[in-house]
C-alpha cells in the first residue's frame, strides 16, 4: 500500500521571508511540491494566476466555502485566503510531500486534520528587520505595511503551536534549517516502518548488500 506523504506548514509574519525560503527549498528538493492557495487578493507585480496563487473574485471564493472545496481557509490582512481540499487530500494519500505556505489560523486548522502535520514558524531577527525587509520588497503600499506590521505582533503570539521555529537572519542557515527538518521528518517516518531500506531511500543511498 502506498504511504501517505508528508505534510510540511510553513507559516511566518509577512516579510519575514517566508515564500522566498520555500522557493529556495523547492529548487533543492525534487520531492517536495507547493501547495498553491486561492485568494481574493489582487496579484503583485511580477505573479502569476496559478503560480503564486489562483486569484478568484469574492463570489467565487464563497462559492467555493458553500461547496467545501477549502480543507482550510482564513481571513488575513483584510483578504481570504484558502488551501483546496482537492490539491491536499489526493496528493498526501498518493504519498506526494506537500509544503503549505499559510498563515497561523490555517496551520491550526491542518493539524486538527492532519496530527502528523510538520509545523514550522519563520521568524525575522527584529522588528526593525521585518519593517525593512516590508519596504524593500517594495510590493506593499505604507498602508499595508503598517497593517501587515500590526497583524505580525498577533501571528507571533501563536508559535508556541509550532513544532520549529526558524529565526531567518542569514538566508543560507535559514534554508539550512529548513532542510534538516524536511530530511529528519522523513527519516522519522521510515524508522517507524522500522524498514532499513526505507531508512536509506529516504537519505537518498543505496544500502549495503
Ligand atoms: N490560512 C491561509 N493563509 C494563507 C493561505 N495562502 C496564503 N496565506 C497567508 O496569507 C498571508 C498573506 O499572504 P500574502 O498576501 O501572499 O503576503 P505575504 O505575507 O507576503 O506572503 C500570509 O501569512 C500567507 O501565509 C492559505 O491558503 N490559507
Ligand atoms: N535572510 C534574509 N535577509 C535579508 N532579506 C531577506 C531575507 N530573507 C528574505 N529577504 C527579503 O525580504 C523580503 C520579504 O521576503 P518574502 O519572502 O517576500 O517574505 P514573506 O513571504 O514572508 O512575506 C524580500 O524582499 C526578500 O528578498
Amino acid at each position: 500500500m502506498q504511504q501517505p506523504g508528508n505534510l510540511f506548514v510553513i507559516a511566518a509574519p509577512s516579510g519575514a521571508g517566508k515564500s522566498s525560503l520555500v522557493k529556495a527549498l523547492l529548487e533543492v528538493d525534487a520531492k517536495l511540491k507547493l501547495s498553491i492557495s486561492h485568494t481574493t487578493r489582487a496579484p503583485r507585480g511580477q505573479e502569476v494566476h496559478g503560480r503564486e496563487y489562483y486569484f478568484v473574485s469574492d463570489a467565487e471564493f464563497d462559492r467555493m466555502i458553500a461547496e467545501g472545496a477549502f480543507i482550510e481557509w482564513a481571513q488575513v490582512h483584510g483578504r481570504r485566503y484558502g488551501t483546496s481540499r482537492q490539491a491536499i487530500e489526493a496528493r498526501v494519500a498518493a504519498g506526494e510531500d506537500i509544503v503549505l505556505e499559510i498563515d497561523y489560523q490555517g496551520a491550526l486548522q491542518i493539524r486538527r486534520q492532519f496530527p502528523a502535520a510538520v509545523l514550522i514558524f519563520i521568524l525575522p531577527p527584529s522588528w526593525d528587520e521585518l519593517r525593512a525587509r516590508l519596504q524593500r520588497r517594495g510590493e506593499d503600499s505604507p498602508d499595508v505595511i503598517e497593517l501587515r506590521l500590526r497583524n505580525a505582533a498577533q501571528e507571533m503570539a501563536h508559535v508556541d503551536a509550532f513544532d520549529f521555529v526558524i529565526i531567518n537572519e542569514v538566508f543560507e542557515r535559514a534554508l539550512f534549517d529548513l532542510k534538516t527538518i524536511t530530511h529528519s521528518q522523513r527519516l522519522r517516518v521510515a524508522a517507524q516502518r522500522r524498514s532499513r531500506a526505507d531508512v536509506f531511500a529516504a537519505l537518498g543511498l543505496t544500502p549495503n548488500p
